[in-house]
């Protein structure tokens, strides 16, 4: 949905006076005679479509148009001064409409505006313990479980995302995964006026590049994996990693905690400017003491979920689970519970607060999230590479019959990442279905082809001798037939996973946005299916591993 994010703003706010805000951040005023004199913001845009009276507007140079254009439009709805820089004042110089308004002028307004928002909004992170998560997976799921942790043992939470935002028990839309500095501002104001203590936040690698979160010194950040994904903004993985990087340095955070399973974790840790604590998810070999500060051992997969034993070097460790399928969630599960102790927590307490809770197991919206058993039909994120041959091999060790993968990819964004997508599905899977995925302006067929031509290819190399009649790749369009034949053909011994779109309820096609739940579609397959093999429907959290005893 292109529609701006929805306005949450405090309903308190003393705001800051327009000549104060130009002296600090040493900015020159344009605009009228009665240019900042005695004017004060209480709040802040940069989308003239949410400007309500008072505000400043900050008109943003953009890849598509300047914010600029907007002015006249948000000094209509009320705003009560301009921040811009010099080609913006230069558009609104001769405005009429704007003659009154003074016009504060900056070489690099959105470099400032996460500050200024903070100054205007009087440093609302401050009032907060701030957990930040990036990686190219993982991040909505690992945000979800230090939420879930901290409110378990008791804290008011706030979470903002790629799924939702939520302040205490108020659940907002989310528009972006790390929404603009403004909005971000506004929204922790609006969390210190509802007296929730502590945030778990989404940082994807556009926001740190686009500064959407200067203004927030994180407590505790957390770095999950990097594989390939979005080269479209970043250009290549090295300048991919490198805006990731900027979260830890001391602008964004006081410290770390890094996930060296990998090269780029461990060059993660090595780069960071601010303490890390390193954690090892991998297997420990017995030669390998100390692998890292944290590691995770004693890892038991079972039907209902997976405990593990989490220790740190100092002899600290903690047992619990999560019912969240496969290897990669207790990953994100033991980053998550770092993270938290990285902050202070004492093990003993959050170990009392997960056994209460049943364990590190949040219901995660779309993140392998089962709708039906017998056929068991999984719902997930997964849209690149890694995620998908990660979500498959973390089915393929339960699933006794097929293993059908139903999956696309989405237009508009990193092209190279679809033939790898192909491949990854015909290695990891018995049937592979291409369908669509988000489009966006691109032809979907298109997008199929690409990705049906790295499945193929895949097949090819692979050898498949197949018995007769059977497909191992068919290309299925539109995406709801595609779930449709899948689950229709499926046994109940079989798994289906539809792959891509997880949580979204909506599929963009030429610019228009359809309905479109991928949840709701099995749902509507499985209603088709004779009455004895319906699969069992599912609520939307799975029943917990028992965790074993904790110690401190
Ligand atoms: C690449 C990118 O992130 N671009 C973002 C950027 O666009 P832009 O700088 O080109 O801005 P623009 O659209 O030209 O508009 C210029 C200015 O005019 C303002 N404007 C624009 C239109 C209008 O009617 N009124 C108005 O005031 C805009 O608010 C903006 O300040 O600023 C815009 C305004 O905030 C964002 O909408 C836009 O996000 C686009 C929609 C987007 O798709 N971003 C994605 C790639 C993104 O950020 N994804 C990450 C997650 C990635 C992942 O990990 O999966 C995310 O954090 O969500
Ligand atoms: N630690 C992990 N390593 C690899 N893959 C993962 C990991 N965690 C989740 N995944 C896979 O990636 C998909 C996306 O997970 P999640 O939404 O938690 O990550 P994300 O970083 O928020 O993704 P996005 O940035 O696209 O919103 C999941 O549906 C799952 O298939």
């Amino acid at each position: 949905m292109s529609s701006p994010i929805e306005r949450i703003r405090p309903a308190r706010n003393e705001g800051r006076a327009v000549r104060d805000l130009a002296a600090q951040f040493d900015l020159t005023i344009g605009g009228g005679a009665t240019a900042a004199s005695g004017v004060t913001v209480r709040s802040v845009a940069s989308d003239n479509r949410v400007v309500a009276p008072g505000d400043l507007f900050v008109a943003l140079p953009g890849a598509r148009v300047h914010g600029a254009r907007f002015v006249a439009d948000a000094v209509g709805s009320g705003a009560a001064a301009v921040l811009t820089d010099r080609e913006g004042a230069a558009l609104v110089a001769d405005e009429p409409d704007v003659a009154d308004v003074p016009v504060l002028v900056a070489q690099d307004p959105r470099a400032i505006l996460g500050e200024i928002a903070s100054a205007v909004y009087g440093a609302p992170a401050q009032h907060l313990t701030t957990f930040a998560v990036t990686g190219t997976n993982g991040k909505t799921t690992t945000t979800y479980m230090v939420d879930h942790a901290l409110r378990a043992m008791g804290f008011r939470g706030g979470l903002v995302g790629t799924v939702e935002m939520r302040s205490g028990d108020t659940v907002l839309p989310s528009r972006l995964t790390t929404p603009e500095a403004a909005d971000l501002q506004a929204l922790l104001a609006a969390m210190r006026e509802d007296d929730v203590r502590t945030l778990a936040m989404e940082v994807s690698s556009h926001a740190l590049a686009l500064h959407r979160v200067d203004g927030v010194v994180f407590d505790v950040a957390g770095f999950t994996n990097l594989s390939q994904d979005h080269l479209d903004f970043h250009g290549d993985l090295p300048s991919y990693f490198a805006a990731k990087a900027l979260l830890f340095t001391p602008e964004h955070c006081r410290r770390g905690v890094v996930v060296v399973d990998d090269v780029w974790g461990e060059r993660m840790a090595d780069s960071a400017q601010v303490p890390v604590a390193t954690l090892r998810t991998r297997p420990v070999a017995e030669d390998e003491p100390y692998p890292a500060d944290w590691w995770v051992e004693d890892v038991v997969p079972g039907a209902l979920g997976t405990t593990f034993v989490l220790r740190h070097r100092d002899g600290r460790q903690l047992h619990t689970s999560t019912s969240l399928p496969g290897a990669f969630n207790v990953t994100n599960a033991a980053l998550a519970l770092v993270m938290v102790l990285e902050a202070g927590t004492d093990v003993r307490d959050l170990a009392e607060a997960l056994e209460a809770a049943g364990g590190c197991s949040p219901a995660v919206p779309g993140r392998m999230q089962l709708v039906s058993t017998e056929p068991r039909v999984v719902v997930d994120f997964a849209h690149n590479p890694q995620a998908l041959e990660l979500a498959l091999s973390a089915l393929r060790p339960t699933t006794s019959g097929r293993l059908v993968v139903v999956f696309g990819a989405t237009g508009e964004r990193d092209t190279g990442k679809r033939p790898l997508m192909g491949a990854v599905a015909v290695e990891g899977a018995d049937v592979v279905v291409v369908t669509d995925d988000d489009p966006h302006g691109e032809p979907a067929a298109q997008i199929r082809a690409e990705v049906l031509a790295g499945a193929r290819a895949a097949v090819e190399s692979g050898g498949d001798i197949l018995p007769e009649g059977v497909e191992r790749v068919v290309e299925v369009a539109p995406r709801a037939e595609a779930i449709r034949q899948a689950v229709l053909a499926a046994g109940p011994a079989d798994t289906v996973l539809v792959a891509g779109r997880g949580h979204e309820v909506w599929q963009e096609i030429d610019g228009v946005d359809h309905a479109l739940d991928d949840r709701v579609e099995v749902r509507r397959a499985l209603a088709e299916r004779p009455d004895q093999d319906r699969g069992v429907d599912r609520p939307e959290t799975m029943t917990r591993a028992e965790p074993k005893e904790n110690q401190g």
